[in-house]
Parts: structure tokens; C-alpha cells; sequence
């Protein structure tokens, strides 16, 4: 379990205010033990070290894909303990984050109990933030510990149809054996914020010409 209240991590820490140039902050979710930790250490070192610390940490970490350096934001989050809580999020993580990964164990059928209602919660956050949180967030589930297969409680079905369902990405992986799959995940969710981007920016840039055309228009009929 992690001690709430991120710190920054050890591990090539984020520079405050420093020159360092953050391409996308990802916030990674889920109930506890599922795997957040292995999944973060696996991108960020490539190793599976078994045990983890128990705090919860942002790291920063430079990949390059498709040839183009990409500067990443982790926050490995904690899962309140306290049951009676239900805002298992945060409304400061959702204003920081440009990507969501939500894991889930498929031998913990609560763990993707508590993926199901963190996919709500987040749509209904943004939806009652108004302009205050990005509304195209994108998410990735993720089912972890692939690997256990004679434990699994959740098919890869439910997990592929919750993720359509709700219009996000989708892996089933296993942190433990390999370090490709956990790649795929990060380089998936690297791939819809900057979809997502494109979208807001297109956006943007429509309004822009609504709001020029009106003024000309308008101000023409004023005359
Ligand atoms: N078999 C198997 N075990 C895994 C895998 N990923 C993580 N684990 C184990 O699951 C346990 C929990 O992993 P963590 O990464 O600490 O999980 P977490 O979600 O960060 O847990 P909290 O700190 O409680 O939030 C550890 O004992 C890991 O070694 C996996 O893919 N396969």
C-alpha cells in the first residue's frame, strides 16, 4: 500500500519550474495490488523487481517514438483505503493528467469492479467540470497479470467490451513476463493524447473562424 500524497521520485525526478519540457502526464489508477507500481517500474527501468515501494511517487522519464523524443509524467497513484470514501479520484489528478491508465488484475474481480466505476467517475467529473478539465482525457484499461491464467475471474471479453463500450484503449498484460506489452500500453496512450490534441486543436481552431466570420458578418448587417 502507498502512502498518500505524491512525492517526486528518486528516479530522474521532475524539475519545478526548470526548462525540462513535459510532452504528457499519465495517471495510473485501479484498486490496490494490481500492479501499478510493477507497470510503471517495467516502463521506466524495463525490470520486474517483484516488491515495490509503498509511496506514491511522480516520475519523469524521456522515450523516443517513431524517432521523436517523448518526455512522460507518471503518476503512480494509491487507491484510498478508507472504504467509506467513494471519489476514488481526484479532481487536481484529472486537471494534471493528459492520459489515464486504469488497471485492473484479471484474478481480482473487484479490481475491475473498481475500473468500471473510475471510468464513470472520470466521465462524470469532466462532464461537471465544465472547461476546468481537458473532455477528451483519453483512457487505457489495462488487465494485468497475465501471467496467472488458473486464477483468472475476468475474461478478456469483459475487459475488451468495458473498454469499447466506453470508448477507450484496451491491453491484457502481464508486467511480470515481459516488458513489450507494458511498452504498448504507455505507446498506445501516447497515441490518443496526441489524437486527442489534434481533435482540440482542430477545434480550436474552428471556433476561431466562427468567431471571425461573425464579427465580419455581423458587424456588416450592424452597418
Ligand atoms: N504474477 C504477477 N504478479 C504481479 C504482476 N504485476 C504485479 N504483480 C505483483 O502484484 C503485487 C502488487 O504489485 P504493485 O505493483 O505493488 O501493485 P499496486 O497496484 O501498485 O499496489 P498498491 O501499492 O497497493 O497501490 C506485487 O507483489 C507484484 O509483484 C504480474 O503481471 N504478474
Amino acid at each position: 500500500m502507498k502512502t498518500r500524497r505524491p512525492v517526486k521520485s528518486n528516479c530522474s525526478r521532475i524539475m519545478e519550474g526548470s526548462q525540462h519540457k513535459v510532452d504528457a502526464n499519465v495517471l495510473l489508477l485501479g484498486a490496490e495490488n494490481v500492479g501499478k507500481s510493477a507497470l510503471t517500474v517495467r516502463f521506466l527501468t524495463r525490470r520486474f523487481i517483484g516488491e515495490y515501494s509503498d509511496i506514491e511517487s511522480i516520475y519523469s522519464h524521456i522515450d523516443k517514438i517513431d524517432g521523436r523524443e517523448i518526455s512522460f509524467n507518471i503518476w503512480d497513484s494509491l487507491y484510498p483505503q478508507d472504504s467509506v470514501t467513494t471519489e476514488t479520484i481526484s479532481e487536481k489528478q484529472l486537471e494534471w493528467a493528459d492520459g489515464v491508465i486504469l488497471v485492473y488484475s484479471i484474478c481480482d474481480r473487484h479490481s475491475f469492479e473498481v475500473v468500471r466505476q473510475q471510468v464513470h467517475l472520470i466521465r462524470n467529473m469532466i462532464r461537471n467540470a465544465g472547461r476546468k478539465l481537458s473532455a477528451t482525457a483519453p483512457i487505457v484499461v489495462v488487465g494485468n497479470k497475465r501471467d496467472l491464467q488458473h486464477r483468472r475471474s475476468v475474461s478478456s471479453e469483459e475487459g475488451r467490451l468495458l473498454a469499447l463500450s466506453e470508448d477507450c484503449g484496451f491491453f491484457e498484460i502481464s508486467a511480470a513476463e515481459t516488458y513489450h506489452g507494458v511498452l504498448l500500453v504507455f505507446h498506445g496512450l501516447i497515441e490518443l493524447i496526441k489524437e486527442s490534441r489534434a481533435l482540440r486543436k482542430d477545434a480550436a481552431g474552428i471556433k476561431g473562424i466562427v468567431r471571425s466570420m461573425s464579427a465580419v458578418f455581423g458587424k456588416k448587417r450592424g452597418e
